[in-house]
This record gives C-alpha cells, structure tokens and sequence, in this order.
C-alpha cells in the first residue's frame, strides 16, 4: 500500500496501528461506530489496516456517492472470506460471489425470477395469512393486558413468510416450525456475526479459528444446512403440489431444464447457496427494522398517534389492510426511511473489494483494498441532517430523498451494481407488518417504565438488532 502511493499519491488519512495487527484493536464490538469516532479525526476517507487487509472506510455521502455510483465498476467486487465460503458453497451465491459474468447472471436470474415485484405480489396470500395469525396472537395478550415481545414477534412474522415462500407453504407444520430448524437459521447468522480471524490473517488466521472452534462450528453449521436442503428439495420431488411455484419448486426446474448460468449448469449446490441468500438476507433486515420502528415510535408518541391517524383514517373500519392500502400510507413511509436513516440494519453495507485502481477526494485507492461504506455515520452526519440524533420523519416531507439507491444521504440498501436485490420484498414486508400492527393496536409501555428507560443499545453483528427485547402492551384498537 505505502509502495502505490509513495511520491505520487497523497497518503490517505490513517490512525496510526501496531504491528501485525494494524488498526484491529481500534474496533469496538460495534465496528459502525468505532469507525465513526474515527473518522471525526481521520475524515470521511480513512484507511485503517485490519491485520494485513488495508481497508478504506468511506464515512460520507459525497465520498460514498464517488465510489458507489462514479466508481462503481471499479470496486464492485466482494472480499474472499471463510464464514461465507462455507455458507455460500465456495461463493456460489449472489452476495459472496466476486463480479464476474457468473454473478451478472446469477443476479439477473434471482432478480426475474424470484425477487421480482411481480413474483414479491404473488407471495401476498402468505403475507395476509401470517399477519393475520400475529395480530390474533397479540390480540390474546391485549385481553389478558400482557406485554408483548415484538423483537420476537416479528422476527417470528418474517422467518415464516420468507420460509413459505421458499420452500412452499405445505411444508408449515413438518419441517419450518420445527426447533431444529430455528436452530438452523439462528447458528448461520451467529457464524456471519462472528469474527475470523482467516479473513484478515490470510495465511496463519485459521489457526485461530480451529483453535477457537469456529471453524468446526462453520462445517457442522453447513452440513445441518445442507441436510436440511436436501429433505427439502426430496419433499418437493415427492409431493409435488399442483400448480406450487415457491423458490425450491422453481429453481428444481431450472436445474432440470439444465438452466446456465455463467459458464455452469445449474446444481443443487448452485440452488443451496441461492437459498442461503434468500434466508440469512431476507429474514433478519426486515424484522430488525420492524423492530426500531416501533421502539422509535412508542419513545415519540407525538410520531406514534401521527401515524395511527393516517392509518387509521385511510383505512377506516376494514377488518383487513390490503397490500394496496400500505402504498398511500406517506407518513408511514417518512417513518420508515427515518428508521433507516438513524438504524440501518446493515451498517456497514456489505464489503467490497477494488478491482482496478481508482481516486476518491483525490486518494488513490488500489487494488485490492477492501472498502466499507458506513452508512449509519452518513445517515448523523450533521452536514446533511439538522438535527441528527432526533427521529423527525418530517424532514423527509417534501424531500424526494428515498432509500432506493440514488440518494447518497440515506443508503440503507446501498447502491450501484450491488444494491440489495430484496429491496422490494424488505420494503413492502415492513411496510405491511407495521401497518397492520399499528392500525389493530395501540401501544403503550409496561407497567412502571417511563419512556426514558427505553433501551436504545444495538447489539453487535453483521446486520445491527436492537440489544434488549422491545416488549409494548397492545391495546386493541377495534373491537
Ligand atoms: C429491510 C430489508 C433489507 C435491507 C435493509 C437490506 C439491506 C441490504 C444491504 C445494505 C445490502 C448490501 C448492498 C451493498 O453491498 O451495496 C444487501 C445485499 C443483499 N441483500 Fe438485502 N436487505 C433487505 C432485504 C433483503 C431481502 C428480503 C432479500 C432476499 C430475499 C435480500 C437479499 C440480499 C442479497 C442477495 C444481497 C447481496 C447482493 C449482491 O451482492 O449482489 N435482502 N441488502
């Protein structure tokens, strides 16, 4: 790195680091925000080095929009890494795969074939179905006046919708609700979470890992997946339901019609990291943001009966909201892109690697750096938010910013040839589950809580949950 930019190129700003383990110490438990102290000091383009990675850290919207839109194809590709080798069926799936023609392909399929709007409306039936089953659950609790565990609640909403879709709705009672099956899904986002020492020790970090057991965890994670699969994919041989076109169900008949993709033919390894994408990207996002929704809601009750009134008067006494009534819900929508602008689910955006040389700001960045947008430091930054640290869904009012890739202020599904590929699907999910839950109920906080004890803490991992478990009293709204 020093090479590259000797003489010729301005140094980039950096923390000075120790040996051997470079800048590694200075990451807290919560990377997002480490980084974000440090680039108070270091500036919206810092290199940090992460063991014997040089990571570029891009800490604004101007330096993130150079990058993602300007210099997108230069820096589009994703870092090798053990966790998501394992889980990925060495890279066979859209997120871990480098840019290549297999990756175009593979995202191009995905995108029209399974996370299409088209397909994302199809699936509405599920959606209907397990909204309906949380709202009779929580009405239960209203009468008994129990708190409710919405952190696990919409966890709960989002695994079976994304699960039905995938792997069909027959399967409900024998295989998705089973415990081994939550296990299954809880240890892969514990394997993501986790820290590997391979990925940024190259030659000696698995050493670590053996010794830490985490590479032994990795491979008993893959292998129950993957048993799991193959019942799956037996089941839906077997009895096959007429007329089921869930995610299994389609791409079993890609790989039979010997589908190419890049320059293979489709196999059940190819389909196996296809899922793995759909579940670990589908399940946690949506709920996590569903989740510091309505924290920031019951901590703001102003927002909280602004946004039950806009509900409450566009969808008047219907028993049922429709997917079509979520869309002239403005103020709801404000309320969700300030969710994401103050909790991204995705911090850091997942990372990227250069493939070809380029500048940002005037640094030159090499090849092979490995680059992290931080996208929670761009949504505080006092230089585009009056305000910052304050949930005001107004300012998005008259504002044509939306979080769709375009606007660099509010990346919550980054952008450019990555942007995540279920935004579609995230979106409508959060936007239905909040409206049906805050048109049925209204919420109040358990006894002997002020609105001040309401834990704001996030907790570490890949994607960003809120710490402690959000539990609000439902009261019901209709009778
Ligand atoms: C609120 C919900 C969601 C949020 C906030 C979210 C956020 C993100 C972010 C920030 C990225 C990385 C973008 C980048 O690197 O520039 C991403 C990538 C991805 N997401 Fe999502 N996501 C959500 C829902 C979903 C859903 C529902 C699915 C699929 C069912 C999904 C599948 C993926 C995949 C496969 C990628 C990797 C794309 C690639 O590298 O080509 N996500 N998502």
């Amino acid at each position: 790195f020093k090479r590259t930019n000797h003489g010729q190129h301005r140094q980039i700003p950096s923390p000075p680091g120790f040996p051997i383990i470079g800048n590694l110490h200075q990451l807290g438990a919560l990377q997002h925000q480490s980084l974000w102290n440090l680039s108070k000091m270091y500036g919206p383009v810092m290199l940090l080095k992460l063991g014997k990675v040089p990571t570029v850290v891009l800490s604004s919207s101007e330096t993130a929009k150079q990058a993602l839109k300007e210099n997108d194809l230069h820096c589009c590709s994703r870092p090798p890494s053990a966790g998501t080798r394992e889980l990925s069926y060495n890279y066979l799936d859209m997120s871990s795969s480098p840019y290549n023609e297999y990756w175009k392909e593979l995202r191009k399929l995905c995108a029209q074939e399974l996370l299409s709007a088209h397909k994302i409306q199809s699936i509405q039936p599920i959606k209907d179905e397990e909204v309906k089953k949380v709202i009779d659950s929580i009405a239960e609790s209203a009468s008994l006046k129990d708190p409710v565990n919405l952190s696990k609640t919409f966890l709960a909403l989002t695994t079976s919708v994304v699960c039905k879709a995938a792997f069909g709705v027959s399967f409900e009672e024998t295989v998705l609700n089973s415990d081994r099956f939550n296990k299954l899904v809880r240890d892969a986002f514990e394997m993501l979470g986790s820290f590997s020492a391979s990925d940024f020790f190259p030659h000696i970090g698995w050493i670590i890992d053996m010794f830490k057991g985490l590479q032994g965890r990795r491979v008993k994670s893959v292998q129950d997946f993957d048993a799991f699969y193959e019942q799956m994919f037996d089941l839906h041989n077997k009895e096959k339901q007429e007329g089921s076109d869930d995610f299994v169900d389609l791409l079993l008949r890609f790989e039979k019609e010997e589908t190419v993709v890049g320059n293979d033919k489709l196999t059940r390894n190819h389909i196996k990291a296809i899922l793995m994408n759909i579940l670990l990207g589908g399940i946690d996002t949506s709920a996590i943001s569903m989740t510091w929704a309505m924290a920031e809601l019951a901590k703001n009750p102003r927002v909280m009966n602004k946004v039950q009134s806009e509900i409450r008067s566009h969808i008047k006494n219907k028993e049922r909201i429709s997917f079509d009534d979520t869309d002239k819900l403005e103020y709801l929508k404000m309320v969700i892109k300030e969710t994401w602008r103050l909790h991204p689910p995705t911090p850091l955006l997942l990372p990227r690697e250069v493939m070809t040389e380029f500048k940002i700001n005037g640094y030159t960045i090499p090849v092979k750096t490995r680059l992290f947008v931080n996208v929670w430091a761009i949504g505080r930054d006092p230089d585009t938010w009056k305000d910052p640290e304050m949930f005001i869904p107004e300012r998005f009012m008259d504002s044509n910013i939306d979080a769709k890739g375009q606007n660099f202020e509010l990346l919550s599904f980054g952008s450019g040839r990555r942007i995540c590929p279920g935004m579609y699907m995230g979106t409508t999910m959060v936007e239905f589950g909040l409206a049906n839950l805050l048109y049925h109920f209204d919420w109040k906080l358990p006894e002997g809580m002020a609105i001040e004890d309401i834990d704001m803490e996030e907790a570490p991992g890949l994607t960003m949950s809120k710490k402690s478990e959000l539990l609000l009293v439902p009261v019901k709204y209709l009778d």
